[in-house]
């Protein structure tokens, strides 16, 4: 079997660790407050939420909720970052994604004051990564980084598969590896023959959002994979991956539960922190 990339164990360790830098910081005067906000219901962000206020909570970073209705039209919500924009006790913050269809995301991310954004998501920062400038990533793509540096994996040279073309992973891990020297394919929707391209690849990297999408027979014998999908099957949580049949076949990959996820709520605590001490040594 593959060795197993321990997205949870990682994390813990590096949580452990920014707890360590945020006492420093508090001890200085500096108290991290990173805003949440969120539009609507949806079930799935309000886990997200819990998760990452529990981790917020044991590093000791203050995190606010600005749970917002539904209807909330996308002027309102310009509001709000306007006034957290110009409140000086913001460090950082994030609008959770899914948002309601009257709201246009990309319209959004032109408001928040790059140096408080914390998902790495507007379009000075998301410029900034493709540029080498690293101001803040996006956390997905800089835990999986974390993780294959973790375990040594070298990207260089590497045939490297990622799936998937959304703003906050498929772009930027692609920016990522590519900056690690690799050769970066992105495969998406309208992808002809994806096989092609799997059987080729060192390294998959998947966030697509459909479970059983990569079997065994898919991949090459020893290669990396990378799990970023979050998929309810039946109660359960899965991957992309079909994690049994393709685990003896893999050279490394990460379980879902327990692999990227946790170093997602891990690496946005890091980049609040990140943003907090730069404001801070501005002033
Ligand atoms: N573990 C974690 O920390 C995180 C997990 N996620 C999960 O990752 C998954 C992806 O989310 P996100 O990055 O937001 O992406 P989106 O949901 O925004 O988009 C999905 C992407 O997958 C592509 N796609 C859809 N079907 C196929 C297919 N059959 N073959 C190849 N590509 C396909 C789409 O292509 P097209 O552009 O052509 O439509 C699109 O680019 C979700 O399950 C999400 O829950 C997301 C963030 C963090
Ligand atoms: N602005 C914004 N930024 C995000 O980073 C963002 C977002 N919106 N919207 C939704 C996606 C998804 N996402 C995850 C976070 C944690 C886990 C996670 O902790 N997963 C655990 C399991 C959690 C569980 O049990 O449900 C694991 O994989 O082990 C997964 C996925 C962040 N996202």
């Amino acid at each position: 079997m593959g060795t197993i990339l321990d997205g949870k164990a990682l994390a813990k360790l590096k949580a452990d660790k920014l707890k360590e830098k945020v006492k420093i910081l508090k001890e200085k005067g500096i108290n991290p407050l990173f805003c949440v906000i969120n539009i609507g219901e949806n079930p799935a962000s309000q886990v997200y939420i819990r998760s990452k206020g529990r981790l917020a909570k044991k590093i000791g970073i203050e995190q606010k909720l600005y749970q917002l209705p539904t209807n909330t039209q996308e002027s309102e919500v310009a509001e709000l970052i306007k006034k957290l924009n110009a409140d000086p006790s913001v460090d950082g913050m994030m609008i959770q994604l899914p948002v309601p269809e009257q709201i246009n995301i990309t319209n959004l991310m032109e408001i928040i004051d790059p140096s408080k954004d914390v998902d790495g998501l507007t379009p000075a920062n998301s410029g900034r990564l493709w540029q080498g400038h690293h101001f803040v990533e996006p956390a997905t793509p800089d835990g999986i980084i974390a993780l294959i540096d973790h375990y040594q994996i070298d990207l260089e040279g590497k045939n490297v598969v990622v799936i998937g073309r959304s703003d906050i992973v498929g772009k930027p891990i692609a920016a990522l590896a590519l900056e690690r020297n690799a050769t970066v394919t992105i495969l998406h929707s309208k992808t002809q023959n994806p096989e092609f391209y799997l059987k080729h690849a060192d390294v998959i990297i998947s966030a697509v959002g459909q479970a059983n999408l990569i079997k065994a027979d898919m991949i090459k014998e020893g290669a990396v994979i990378v799990d970023v999908g979050i998929n309810h099957v039946d109660g359960h949580l899965v991957g992309d991956v079909d994690f049994d049949d393709v685990k003896n076949k893999a050279g490394w990959i990460t379980p879902v539960p327990g692999g990227v996820g946790p170093l997602t709520v891990e690496f946005l605590m890091e980049q609040v922190v990140k943003l907090a001490r730069r404001r801070n040594d501005r002033k």
